[in-house]
């Protein structure tokens, strides 16, 4: 039984839940373990031409492209939004998130504020946006260690871009520490459960409530 069950008795359009954060602040360890037990919720798979990691796999993690096969994406127009981190090139393919929405099935993001911004100015209404920042600095140099997939070159540059991502935690709708992952994963549920019922994407509002007026 998933922890995250929603009644289906009034139908509603999908949500995008984008998590964002600095580089080792737990977006991948929370959308895990958000998507292992929330129904009607999927992750949005990316396209970047980021070399795969140890353990990544490709169609799974990201679809792994090479630059060139990212630009013919961006030119036809199959990207929802795109952009350069950390020297490459990261998108979300568009198909697979419209059909998602328009089938009242949310879609979960791990993507950086400039992908925020762009499905902030192209889908407002749709988009809930959520910025995780780590309990500390030394906390956050910790984990990207700790997790052993990357260079010391490599975690020196995401420690170096840390602040200038975490300052633009105020575009986004909410934000949460994670310091204790359960109290952190709890918070994003929360977060979900109530945007789940907000009246502007229940569609099928009108007619279930008229649909009980008629019972007086
Ligand atoms: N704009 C955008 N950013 C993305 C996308 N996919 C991943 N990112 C971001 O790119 C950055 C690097 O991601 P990744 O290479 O997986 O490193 P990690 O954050 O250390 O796991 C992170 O900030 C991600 O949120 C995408 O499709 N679009
Ligand atoms: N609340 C937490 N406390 C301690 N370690 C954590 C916490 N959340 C995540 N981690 C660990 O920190 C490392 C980075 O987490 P990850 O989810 O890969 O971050 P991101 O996807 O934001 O780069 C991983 O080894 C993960 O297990």
């Amino acid at each position: 039984m998933p922890a995250m069950r929603e009644s289906m008795s009034v139908d509603r359009r999908g949500l995008m839940l984008v998590l964002s954060s600095p580089s080792g602040a737990g977006k991948t360890t929370l959308s895990r373990a958000l998507l292992a037990d929330t129904d009607n919720m999927k992750m949005s798979v990316s396209a970047t031409t980021r070399p795969m990691r140890p353990g990544e796999t490709d169609g799974e993690d990201y679809f792994f492209v090479e630059p060139v096969d990212f630009n013919l994406m961006i030119n036809r127009d199959e990207l929802l939004e795109h952009a350069k981190v950390f020297g490459n090139y990261y998108g979300t393919p568009r198909a697979a998130v419209e059909d998602a929405l328009s089938s009242g099935n949310d879609v979960l993001f791990d993507i950086d504020w400039q992908g925020t911004q762009q499905l902030a100015q192209k889908m407002r209404d749709d988009l809930v946006s959520i910025f995780i920042l780590p309990p500390s600095t030394a906390a956050l140099e910790k984990r990207l260690k700790s997790r052993a997939q990357d260079s010391d070159e490599v975690v020196a540059q995401r420690m170096s871009k840390a602040s200038e991502e975490i300052s633009h935690w105020r575009e986004y709708d909410y934000v949460v520490v994670n310091d204790d992952v359960d109290e952190c994963l709890s918070e994003v549920r929360a977060i979900l459960k109530a945007e789940r019922v907000r009246c502007s994407r229940r569609t099928g509002l009108i007619d279930f409530v008229s649909g009980l007026r008629e019972g007086y």
